[in-house]
């Protein structure tokens, strides 16, 4: 419990404050609820001493008013202070978590960790941000009260005190116990949430692939197993948790009639007074429901614990170091520079002693066999990896030196697969460059060859794009994308040139906007079609990691390696010559 509340203050940030400020008024509020009773028991010794006046019952009546007021009042601070705590806490803390996740390797996403994201932010955080404030406030003001009912038994009989302490002992042993089971089963809880989120994002994802290969019977198994689980999990908990509130209740039960037994026992025998006595009575069905109320509301405190241990463990993860601070200066350097780079995915290497450089306004082709490490090498010149030995030196200085966003205004990337986000056409642009003019974004797109074809959509350049608004076919968000490249107009392109076909005008069009966008530029093209690359100022032949030819088109063709089959295999089944 008390480590709960240090890790919930310790993510609160500059809203501690509110926290410790709704503690103490609900507090001051759980006091407040015994004035009721204290009253009650100083009418109750009064008439029983003989000394209640219609004063004094005035005056009571007058304090219980009061008491009520001012408990509300306390109460409605309480509220204000909480109430949006959780939301503000966590809108922070999804902020940081977005920065953080932008920092991570790209090696986390494609790990499959997507369905681990999306439930730590759609359901971990939902349920502390809902939950936290209010239990919190609550949990300690139970905790409270029965340390103001122990205090009460204490004063009526020390015997009393003893053992209200025993009996409140007995539930907290019983308690820790459930505490424990609950955490195992939460931890169990929250997995397969996330199992099944994972189970949803692929087959909403893939569902595609999955009607094209009549998968819809085996795939819907999987997402209704991981449905199935869920829900045998989530039985599990309530199974396991229900026994131990059950000892707690029964504990609480037997604990109430002891102390009445125990209270009558020592009023028959002379050693307890009638007023307290009396008093002892006030307090009996109150006494210990502040402790079983605490441990009703522990599993949603168990939960949250669970909840805090994926989204501390996500903030965990290591971000790719962004440590740089130096600029680009060297202009007598090549604009790229690989020096011996070994890189490996997991343990096997992927790419072994890669060293080329690529001058300034030069283009450079990777070809070879399909998984020969063509993308990988690219992907190295952004930092989505780091090497695992040697240095990429972008105009004479490593990568890891220049700070990540220096690096990234750098370089420009044309993928295959085209992202474009849920938004208008003109922000999908736009976001190649935030600060561009309305001008700016026009003219990119006239440059990338989408405007016409923008200006036919329903809103023109305002057309929402994905679900709900317009779709473009796969060659029109291509070019969209380039012409997002075009704005940002950075100095180096990477070009992973797509190997699916489009049809001859898109083609045209794409080649087109590629022209504009590659004009004065450094360009490394990852080439799957020969006939893109014959003027090339440099090819290189990617195999096996390695490079295993390298120079211009005709002297690897007059090399008759690699290259020259490749061509030669080309030309065969497509009539292409160069
Ligand atoms: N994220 C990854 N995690 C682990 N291994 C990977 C990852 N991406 C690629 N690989 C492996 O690295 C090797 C090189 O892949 P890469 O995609 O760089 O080849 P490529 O030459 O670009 O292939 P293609 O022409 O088919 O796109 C392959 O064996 C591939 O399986």
């Amino acid at each position: 419990m008390i480590g709960m509340i240090k890790r919930i203050l310790s993510v609160s940030g500059k809203y501690q404050g509110r926290i410790y400020g709704a503690m103490g008024f609900s507090f001051l509020k759980g006091l407040l609820v015994k004035v009721p009773i204290i009253l009650t028991y100083f009418i109750v010794t009064t008439f029983i001493d003989g000394t209640l006046t219609n004063k004094t019952a005035v005056y009571s009546a007058i304090a219980l008013v009061a008491s009520i007021i001012v408990q509300a009042v306390f109460q409605y601070i309480a509220d204000r202070l909480q109430s949006g705590a959780g939301y503000l806490i966590f809108a922070d803390m999804r902020m940081k978590l977005g920065e953080h996740l932008r920092r991570l390797p790209m090696g986390y996403f494609t790990e499959g960790n997507i369905g681990k994201i999306s439930s730590v932010l759609s359901t971990d955080m939902v349920f502390i941000e809902e939950n936290c404030m209010m239990v919190l406030a609550d949990m300690m003001n139970y905790l409270f009260s029965q340390a103001i009912m122990i205090v009460f038994m204490f004063v009526f009989d020390w015997r009393l005190g003893l053992a209200s302490l025993a009996v409140t002992g007995c539930i907290v042993l019983l308690g820790r116990s459930m505490m424990k089971n609950d955490l195992v089963h939460s931890d169990e809880k929250q997995k397969a949430s996330e199992i099944q989120t994972q189970a949803v994002l692929d087959f909403t994802e893939g569902i595609g692939i999955i009607k094209t290969y009549n998968l819809l019977g085996d795939k819907s198994k999987e997402l209704t197993d991981s449905f199935d689980t869920n829900c045998r999990v989530n039985l599990d908990f309530e199974f396991s948790h229900h026994p131990y509130k059950r000892g707690v209740f029964l504990i609480y039960g037997i604990g109430t009639v002891l102390m009445l037994t125990l209270s009558a026992f020592l009023y028959s025998k002379g050693l307890m007074d009638m007023k307290y006595f009396f008093g002892m009575l006030l307090c009996l069905f109150d006494l210990f429901v502040p402790i079983k109320t605490f441990y009703d509301q522990e599993a949603r405190l168990t939960v949250m614990s669970a909840c805090m241990d994926r989204i501390e463990a996500l903030f965990a993860e290591k971000e790719l170091d962004d440590n740089g601070t130096q600029t680009m200066t060297d202009s007598n350097a090549p604009e790229i520079e690989y020096l011996n780079v070994t890189f490996a995915y997991d343990k096997k290497d992927i790419l072994k002693d890669v060293s080329f450089k690529a001058d300034k306004g030069t283009m450079t082709a990777l070809v070879g066999p399909s998984g020969g490490g063509k993308s990988t090498i690219a992907s190295l010149l952004t930092r989505f990896w780091n090497v695992k030995s040697g240095e990429i030196l972008l105009r004479g200085t490593d990568i890891r030196k220049i700070p990540l966003a220096a690096l990234m205004d750098n370089i420009s990337m044309v993928f295959q697969r085209v992202y474009l986000f849920q938004d208008t056409v003109y922000n999908n642009i736009a976001l190649g460059r935030p600060d561009a003019s309305r001008e700016e974004v026009l003219e990119a797109a006239k440059k990338a060859r989408c405007y016409d074809f923008i200006m036919e959509l329903p809103d023109g350049f305002d057309t929402l794009i994905g679900e709900g608004g317009a779709s473009l076919s796969g060659g029109q968000a291509q070019r969209l994308s380039i012409a997002r490249c075009i704005l940002k107009d950075s100095p180096i392109v990477i070009l992973d040139e797509a190997t699916a076909s489009v049809d001859a005008d898109n083609e045209s069009y794409i080649q087109q906007a590629i022209s504009e966008l590659c004009k004065g530029k450094t360009l490394l093209v990852i080439a799957h079609r020969l006939n893109t690359i014959a003027h090339a100022d440099h090819i290189m032949v990617i195999k096996d990691g390695e490079i295993a030819e390298s120079g211009d088109h005709k002297s690897l063709m007059d090399m008759g390696g690699i290259y020259h089959n490749m061509v030669t295999k080309r030309a065969v089944s497509t009539g292409w010559k160069n």
